[in-house]
């Protein structure tokens, strides 16, 4: 007797062609989880459009057959989906999202401010070089995590540094739920590299200091100038701001790329969730400390002391770990709360600072 088997030989093998062609919002990202949230009667009187950029005279909008620009709102930002009203643009409603990339604005009002929406995959950029920093690392995966969204390591200038693998060794020690790519992003790497994440449908976005290659791997993505980018100063690694509107591009293959400025001055807001998942481990052995308000300090029965102890864990990662869930409170808190916390965060911080500061034993 002979079988057919070619259902489960891949598509050219069998002779059989599964690729299907997409449609015009579907090339824009779409998705079973925003049509979910649509009627067939939405869908005809307000046609969605992804915002694709934004300006501060507008929202640049794509749909099928809309290229338009909608007056600007604070409650959307690029990657979101609109159902556009075509007879009154301001009362587009914005789709619920899938993931959501936030931050707290430098300054005193310290607003919530939205970075991008609806992005599958985020690239957390850093250098091999004097950029790298595993606590700000941890922050942007702790923020990834968060907001829904899969975070990837990306190592660049592996072609400036003699051994990347110390580089790869710290960045991978992190989660083992992130994966650490390291890489020359002016050579080809992107492309093979990031391949797996950047497939039809997918809306990627980079997060990383300025100067780190965020503009240059958009470049290489796109083999061509889509982003500027700056030459960097050669005494301390640091480049110069060079992106300044959040927009999304893109690729010939249809992958939507959210370039964002470089955000230096990177904090968490409500990422509390986020952090507990990044720091799961030492969640679960506070779990197990004698009191529940324990601060892991001179408490009897702290299970995180008696692991430090033991050596099971690495007191450079619980100050992190501290430092990272004192600035989420602190950020989290209101005004009110926040002045009276002022002084007690200060001192917390003060605290683990000299404790990750004293000589391992
Ligand atoms: N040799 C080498 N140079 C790189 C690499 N990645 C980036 N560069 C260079 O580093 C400089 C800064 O890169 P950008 O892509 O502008 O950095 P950015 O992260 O986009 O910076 P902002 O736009 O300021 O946020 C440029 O001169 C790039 O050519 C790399 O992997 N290898
Ligand atoms: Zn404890």
């Amino acid at each position: 007797m002979t079988r057919d088997y070619s259902q489960f030989l891949p598509p050219s093998a069998s002779g059989k062609t599964t690729i299907r062609e997409r449609s015009p919002l579907e090339k824009l990202g779409w998705k079973p989880f925003f049509s979910q949230q649509t009627s067939v009667d939405d869908l005809t009187h307000t046609p969605p459009v992804r915002v694709v950029e934004v300006h501060r005279s507008g929202l640049h909008v794509l749909g099928e057959g809309l290229d338009i620009t909608i007056p600007p709102r604070s409650d959307a930002t690029v990657g979101d989906w609109l159902l556009y009203d075509q007879l009154s643009p301001p009362d587009s409603k914005v789709l619920e999202r899938k993931s959501v990339l936030e931050r707290r604005a430098p300054g005193s009002d310290r607003k919530k401010q939205l970075i991008a929406a609806n992005v599958d995959t985020v690239f957390i950029v850093s250098s091999c070089n004097k950029d790298f920093n595993i606590a700000r690392l941890e922050r942007y995966v702790a923020l990834a995590f968060e907001a829904d969204v899969t975070p990837v390591i990306l190592l660049t200038k592996a072609d400036l540094c003699d051994d990347p693998s110390p580089y790869v060794d710290k960045a991978s020690a992190i989660s083992n739920r992130v994966l650490v790519e390291v890489l020359n992003a002016l050579s080809t790497d992107p492309i093979t590299k990031l391949a797996p994440w950047c497939k039809p449908g997918q809306t990627i976005a980079f997060l990383g200091s300025s100067g780190v290659g965020k503009s240059t791997l958009v470049n290489t993505l796109f083999m061509d100038e889509v982003a500027e980018t700056g030459a960097i100063r050669d005494d301390d690694s640091k480049g110069r701001h060079t992106t300044t509107r959040r927009q999304l591009h893109f690729t010939s293959t249809h992958c939507a790329v959210v370039d964002t400025p470089g955000m230096r001055e990177l904090q968490l807001t409500d990422v509390e969730a986020g952090i507990s998942h990044l720091f799961g481990d030492m969640v679960a052995l506070a779990g197990q400390c004698r009191f529940n308000d324990c601060k892991h300090d001179t408490e009897p029965g702290c299970a995180i002391q008696a692991a430090l102890t033991r050596g099971d864990i690495d007191p450079a990662r619980l100050a992190r770990w501290n430092k990272l869930a004192a600035e989420e409170d602190f950020n989290s808190s209101s005004l009110t709360e926040r002045k009276s916390a002022s002084k007690s965060f200060q001192k917390r911080i003060n605290s683990v600072q000299q404790k990750s500061r004293k000589p391992k034993k």
